[in-house]
C-alpha cells in the first residue's frame, strides 16, 4: 500500500484568524491569549493557529485541566472534531470494528493503520494526532516497535504514538521514547489481548490493583506522556492518577482521570450492535443518516428529486 508523505505533523493548515468554530470556541471562553501565552484553560478549544503538542498536555495536567480525546479514522470527521476544539485525536485500532468491518482490533495493519492515520493528520491543523500501533507490530520487540513507529511519524505524519501494555511494553516505550516519538501507553482492558483477558474489568482484587500501579509506574519511568486506563475500577483509576504525574486518560475508569476517550462511532450511536456501557451517545447518527438515504430513495423513485436547481441545460 502507497501512502501519500505528509510531511511532519506540523500545522500545515493556516486558517484566517477568526475564522471557523475552533477559533470562536478558543476566543470566546477566554478572550484572546493562548496556550502559548499562558491561558490557564487552553487545551480544550485548541492553541489558536498551531498543533496540540506533549508538552501542552503536560502543562494542563499541572493546571488541574480536564481535556477530551476522541477516535477518528478519516479526514471529514477529524475536520469536524478539530473544529469543535478536541485537542486530541486518536486513530484507534478501535478502526477495526468500528471503520473496517472486522470483528475485533486484532486483524488491523500497520498499513491500514498509517493510510488512514494520514487521513486524519491531512483533515485537522489544531489536534495533536496518536496514532496507535496495531496488534504484532511491537511485540516482536523494540526494535521491531520502532521499526513500525517510524511509518506512522514519517509516512502519516502522526505527532505521537500508542501501544499497549505496561511492564511487559516498559523496553518499546523506552526506545521510542529516546528516539524522539512521544508514547501514548495503555494499560487495563487491552483489546488486543481479547484472545487472553476477553473485555472484563481489570484491577479488581488486591493484586490485580497492585499490578496495574506497577504497570502504570512502569510506562511513566519508561518516558510515557500519557496513559490510557480502559475498563477499571473508579477507585483504583483514581488512584493512579494521584500517583503518576502524566495524565491518565480514562475509558471507563470513572470521572477522575485527568482526561476522558471515548470511540467515536459509540458516542455519534453510529456503531453497529452492542456499544460498551461505559460510553454515552451524544447523538443519533445512525438514524440520522439512514433517514437521510430513505428520503433520497423515496425522491428517486417517486420521481422527485432532482429538480429545476439541481438540473443543467
Ligand atoms: N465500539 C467500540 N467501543 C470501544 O470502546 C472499543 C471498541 N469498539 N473496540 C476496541 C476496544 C474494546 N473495548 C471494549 C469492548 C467491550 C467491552 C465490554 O463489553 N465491556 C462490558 C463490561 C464487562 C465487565 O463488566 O467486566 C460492558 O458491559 O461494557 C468493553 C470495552 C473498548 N474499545
Ligand atoms: C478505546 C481507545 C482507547 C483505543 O484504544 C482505540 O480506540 O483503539
Amino acid at each position: 500500500m502507497t501512502v501519500q508523505p505528509s510531511g511532519a505533523q506540523q500545522p500545515h493548515v493556516e486558517r484566517p484568524a477568526g475564522a471557523g468554530a475552533l477559533s470562536a470556541a478558543a476566543s470566546s471562553t477566554t478572550g484572546a491569549p493562548t496556550a502559548a501565552t499562558g491561558n490557564p484553560k487552553a487545551l480544550y478549544g485548541g492553541t489558536g493557529t498551531r498543533r496540540i503538542t506533549v508538552h501542552d498536555i503536560s502543562a494542563a495536567k499541572e493546571r488541574g485541566e480536564k481535556w477530551p480525546m476522541l477516535t477518528a479514522y478519516d479526514a471529514m470527521t477529524a475536520s469536524v472534531f478539530d473544529e469543535a476544539g478536541i485537542p486530541v485525536m486518536l486513530v484507534g485500532d478501535s478502526m477495526g470494528n468500528c471503520h473496517l468491518g472486522y470483528e475485533t482490533t486484532v486483524p488491523v495493519t500497520l498499513d491500514e493503520m498509517t493510510m488512514l492515520s494520514a487521513a486524519v493528520v491531512r483533515g485537522t491543523s489544531r489536534a495533536l494526532i496518536v496514532g496507535d500501533l496495531p496488534f504484532g507490530s511491537y511485540q516482536e520487540g523494540p526494535v521491531q516497535a520502532l521499526r513500525s513507529a517510524m511509518r506512522l511519524v514519517k509516512d502519516a505524519g502522526v505527532g505521537a504514538v500508542k501501544l499497549e501494555g505496561g511492564e511487559r511494553s516498559h523496553d518499546q516505550i523506552e526506545l521510542l521514547v529516546r528516539s524522539g516519538i512521544p508514547v501514548m501507553a495503555h494499560i487495563g482492558l487491552t483489546p488486543q489481548s481479547v484472545n487472553t483477558l476477553g473485555y472484563r474489568v481489570q484491577g479488581r482484587g488486591e493484586e490485580a490493583a497492585q499490578q496495574l500501579l506497577r504497570d502504570a509506574k512502569a510506562v511513566q519511568d519508561a518516558g510515557a506522556f500519557a496513559v490510557v486506563l480502559e475498563l477499571v475500577p473508579a477507585e483504583l483509576a483514581a488512584e493512579v492518577t494521584r500517583v503518576l504525574h502524566i495524565p491518565t486518560v480514562g475509558i471507563g475508569a470513572g470521572p477522575d482521570t485527568d482526561a476522558q476517550v471515548l470511540v467515536y462511532t459509540d458516542m455519534a450511536g453510529l456503531t453497529q450492535g452492542r456499544v460498551p456501557r461505559f460510553s454515552k451517545q451524544y447523538v443519533n447518527l445512525r438514524r440520522a443518516l439512514g433517514d437521510a438515504a430513505r428520503e433520497f430513495a423515496d425522491e428517486v423513485v417517486g420521481g422527485t428529486f432532482p429538480q429545476e436547481e439541481h438540473t443543467f441545460h
